[in-house]
């Protein structure tokens, strides 16, 4: 997983005082180093094909998987506990979605996510619905001990996460939304960044994200905001938009840091979710068009999309 440049990357851009000399698009932030190291990320996905694992929802399972195929990586899907934690060695990162539950996986997630915390295992979590349900809300608790490296979700369930980890007061927090969001990015700013926080305090090189998708994307590594406009509102009309980024996000993952990471799978999916929706009639060709422009976006065309930060 480590080379020099993928090294570089992991530290330059968590120094501000590396990058806050001069005004840039990023306000005092000079983004070079960060584009520099998002385009290495892509690069390294098409060309060392890494594997990220998933344990995740029925429902999106195959977008999922060819997604990860589609952006350069590879894919396993897995529920069982022993067989998860024995691939997750040969697994770069691994992408765990509570979707749709079964009432063994109250004990079997738990489970695998203390496997990674123990082996310093990175994982990305989307907390799918979360604020619904007595078990889900148990599975995502049982996180806290054991906390993923990224958290990747709308910003209805980042509020929602943050909150069940007291994170946040609950008269900050929405009501819970199904799958769907009810809350705008903008609302979850301050949850996400405390999210990431906690996330990089419990990592163990101090290194995390929380990505939170919406009209305009956010990511945050506890210290910056990223902004990420663009995408397509067509991405909300087919299943799994969302699934299919947090594994991508885990294939990133597997190759680069976590901010990185973060960053790469969301400016490809902004791009590609633009090609598509030019091309696509409809939601069923406009699934079509997604992954074909996941697979055709160039590492420079990723890493030259607008970001702002702040
Ligand atoms: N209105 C929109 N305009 C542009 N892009 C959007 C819009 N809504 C969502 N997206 C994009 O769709 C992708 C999925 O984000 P979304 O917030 O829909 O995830 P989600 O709610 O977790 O989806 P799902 O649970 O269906 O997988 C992201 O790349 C995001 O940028
Ligand atoms: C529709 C749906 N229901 C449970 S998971 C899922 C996929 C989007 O999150
Ligand atoms: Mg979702």
């Amino acid at each position: 997983m480590s080379n020099d440049s993928h090294v570089h990357c992991g530290t330059s851009i968590h120094h501000p005082t590396e990058c806050a000399d001069e005004q840039h698009e990023g306000g005092s932030l000079d983004l070079a180093p960060l584009r520099e190291c998002i385009a290495q990320a892509v690069r390294d996905v098409k060309s060392k094909t890494p594997l990220a694992q998933s344990f995740t929802n029925f429902v999106t399972i195959n977008l999922v998987a060819n997604a990860q195929l589609a952006a350069g990586g590879t894919a396993a899907m897995s529920f069982l506990p022993d067989d998860v934690i024995d691939t997750a060695a040969i697994s770069g990162a691994d992408y765990i979605n509570v979707g749709t539950l079964l009432p063994f996986y109250k004990d079997a997630l738990p489970q695998i996510a203390r496997a990674f915390h123990k082996n310093g295992h990175r994982w990305v979590l989307d907390p799918v619905a979360a604020g619904i349900g007595k078990t889900r809300t148990e599975i995502l608790r049982a996180f806290r001990a054991a906390p993923p490296t990224i958290v990747r979700g709308n910003a209805s369930e980042i509020i929602a996460l943050a909150t069940m980890w007291g994170l946040i007061s609950p008269d900050e927090a929405s009501r819970p939304a199904g799958v769907e969001s009810v809350d705008d990015v903008d609302a979850a700013v301050g949850p996400a960044k405390k999210l990431a926080q906690f996330l990089a305090d419990a990592a163990p090189d101090h290194q995390a994200a929380v990505a939170v998708s919406g009209a305009v994307d956010l990511v945050t590594d506890g210290a910056q905001v990223y902004r990420l406009p663009g995408g397509s509102a067509l991405m909300a009309k087919i299943t799994g938009a969302g699934c299919s980024l947090g594994g991508v996000t885990a294939t990133y993952l597997a190759v680069a840091e976590p901010l990185t990471a973060a960053l790469a799978a969301s400016l490809l999916y902004n791009r590609a979710g633009e090609i598509a929706e030019a091309k696509a009639e409809g939601p069923g060709s406009f699934q079509v068009h997604l992954l074909d422009a996941l697979w055709n976006l160039t590492p420079e065309q990723v890493s030259s999309s607008p970001i702002t930060v702040g």
